[in-house]
């Protein structure tokens, strides 16, 4: 088919899914009173993760033209140029084969030999600091990792890193600085010493500004605490694409990690920018995360979109957008330690599905990604948790269980599963307003008080949500879940017609920001919008 064909196919699915919209009239409770099988029939399990998707807006007919629509948008075909390294980041025309990057086995392909090339290097650089044989200026052996980097370059490893705690390493701490803000920075290296202190200098271009400003205010640090020049050597490590521009900051070609153009930012973490990883976990655990993100890979390689984990929250996501005009998703994981997975699937979605245009470049006349937000269970329903029962807006969630207990407080993690059920239940049943009303009465209100606060206490319902079980918190689950919404992303950019692999959106922000800072030193253009003129004139 044409893009042209797959446009006009688009549009006309989107309408025919409009109309079976239309034309529904279950609610959720429904769903379930009438189907005894209907969590068998909406769930899937692959790679150690479980897929409930029972509690959605769903039957079967509404699945069935999903996955029609996902046939005549060839995805199959689309998957699998994923995987085999055809160029689908066509605007920037180059694979995306950040799959390639957690290959097993031997080495088979240009890609994963110079994959395999760089774990030896990483590994051999992290067996250095862990054995103690790599020093510092002042002979002393490296305590402290700080990973200076930002976007793909940070939130990834940031979040790994934390959520894999059980497995970090006593004799190293592993720290992260993103911020151009200096507190940033300062914060951090405030207790370091810096003679045991060793910088990552984390960046694909190596052009970033904040990154940049924090590698150069850390080589300055490193300097006033006596070492010299040369020592820098032993301070800093570099990953990037951009090897000269890593070499005129002075960090010596050894030691320098390679990132390669098929390497999407937000895809990295599965290349050397997962360097924190290792440093932070072991080897071994990095290999057992990328283990996991490949299980991951061939079950979206193999299995058949009805049962294929990414597709189906892929097609769901497009369900609710096109037809249910959600403008935003929850991500709720139910694990402290995965407090920093929403910041990272921000990333990963919004960067990849937050465009305008189509492959080609024409106006997509419908919506493509939403708001992506959400926080570590239990905190939120303290908080926004409000909004998603009682609010105005329909807004998908998807909850994540762990069911092993993350610590040795068993009985608490049984709470956190409960109130994780709960809440996808109470998003489901809601309270209706006779309910409201007799609870108040039985609460010792008279039948008039009950009456006239009966609506504030009433819970439409009828609120969807998905659940994922990961059997553990532990590097192989984690790697599978990561990949799982990675692929679910690209599915996401296939059903849309999007290429979701670039992100031109962010560059006009960079631009502008070094015109204004070189601009306020001068004078101030006066054909600029006033407000940004006198913002400057009170900021800078
Ligand atoms: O790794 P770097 O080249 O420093 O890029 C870091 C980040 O900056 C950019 O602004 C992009 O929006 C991100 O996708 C990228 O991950």
């Amino acid at each position: 088919m044409t893009s042209e064909t797959l446009a006009l196919s688009r549009a006309a699915a989107i309408r025919q899914l409009q109309a079976h919209f239309e034309e529904q009239k279950w609610s959720l409770r429904e769903l379930f009173a009438t189907d005894p099988q209907r969590v068998e029939n909406f769930s899937c399990e692959a790679a150690g993760i479980y897929l409930d998707f029972s509690k959605n807006h769903l039957r079967q007919d509404t699945l069935q033209l999903l996955i029609d629509y996902a046939e005549e948008q060839n995805l199959n075909s689309k998957i699998s140029a994923l995987l085999s390294g055809a160029s689908i980041n066509n605007t920037e025309r180059r694979p995306a084969l950040h799959t390639a990057l957690r290959f097993q086995g031997d080495a088979k392909t240009e890609h994963e030999r110079a994959v395999a090339d760089c774990r030896v290097q990483m590994q051999r650089f992290a067996n250095k600091v862990h054995s103690k044989e790599w020093l510092g200026f002042n002979g002393k052996p490296i305590r402290h990792i700080v990973n200076i980097g930002i976007g793909g370059s940070d939130l990834g490893p940031r979040m790994v890193v934390e959520a894999l705690t059980p497995w970090h390493r006593d004799s190293i701490h592993v720290h992260f600085v993103a911020n151009i803000d200096g507190a940033d920075l300062s914060d951090t290296l405030e207790d370091l010493n810096p003679e045991e202190t060793l910088f990552i200098i984390a960046s694909k271009s190596f052009s970033t500004l904040e990154t940049r400003e924090n590698a150069l205010s850390a080589r300055r640090w490193i300097l006033a605490a006596g070492s010299n020049e040369k020592q820098l050597a032993q301070h800093f490590v570099a990953v990037s694409s951009n090897i000269v521009a890593a070499q005129d900051f002075g960090i010596t070609p050894e030691n320098i990690f390679p990132i390669w153009d098929w390497v999407g930012g937000r895809y990295s973490l599965w290349s050397a920018i997962g360097l924190p990883i290792i440093l932070a976990c072991g080897y071994s655990v990095y290999k057992a995360l990328l283990a996991g993100a490949h299980s991951m890979d061939n079950h979206f390689a193999q299995a058949p979109l009805q049962e294929n984990l990414p597709v189906l929250l892929a097609l769901i996501q497009f369900w609710y957008r096109q037809c249910w005009s959600t403008k935003s998703q929850v991500v709720l994981p139910y694990a402290q330690r995965l407090s920093k997975f929403p910041a990272w699937m921000q990333q990963l979605d919004m960067e990849s599905l937050g465009k305008s245009v189509d492959r080609d470049g024409k106006p997509l006349g419908y919506p493509s990604g939403g708001v992506v937000w959400g926080a570590e269970g239990t905190n939120g329903q303290h908080s926004f948790h409000q909004l998603l029962h009682q609010g105005t807006d329909l807004i998908p969630a998807d909850f994540i269980a762990i069911k092993q207990p993350t610590s040795e407080l068993h009985e608490q993690h049984r709470w956190l599963l409960a109130c994780c059920i709960s809440q996808s239940q109470a998003l489901l049943r809601g309270k209706s307003l006779h309910d409201a009303r007799q609870e108040l009465e039985e609460a010792g209100y008279t039948h008039r008080e009950a009456h006239s606060l009966a609506p504030h206490k009433a819970i439409p319902g009828n609120r969807p949500s998905n659940t994922l079980i990961l059997e553990k918190l532990d590097p192989h689950h984690l790697g599978a879940l990561l990949a799982l919404y990675e692929h679910k992303v690209f599915s996401s950019g296939c059903l849309l017609g999007i290429n979701p692999f670039d992100q031109w959106g962010v560059e006009l922000g960079k631009q502008l920001s070094s015109q204004i800072y070189q601009s306020a030193e001068a004078a101030i253009p006066e054909n600029w919008d006033s407000s940004t003129r006198s913002l400057m004139e009170k900021l800078l």
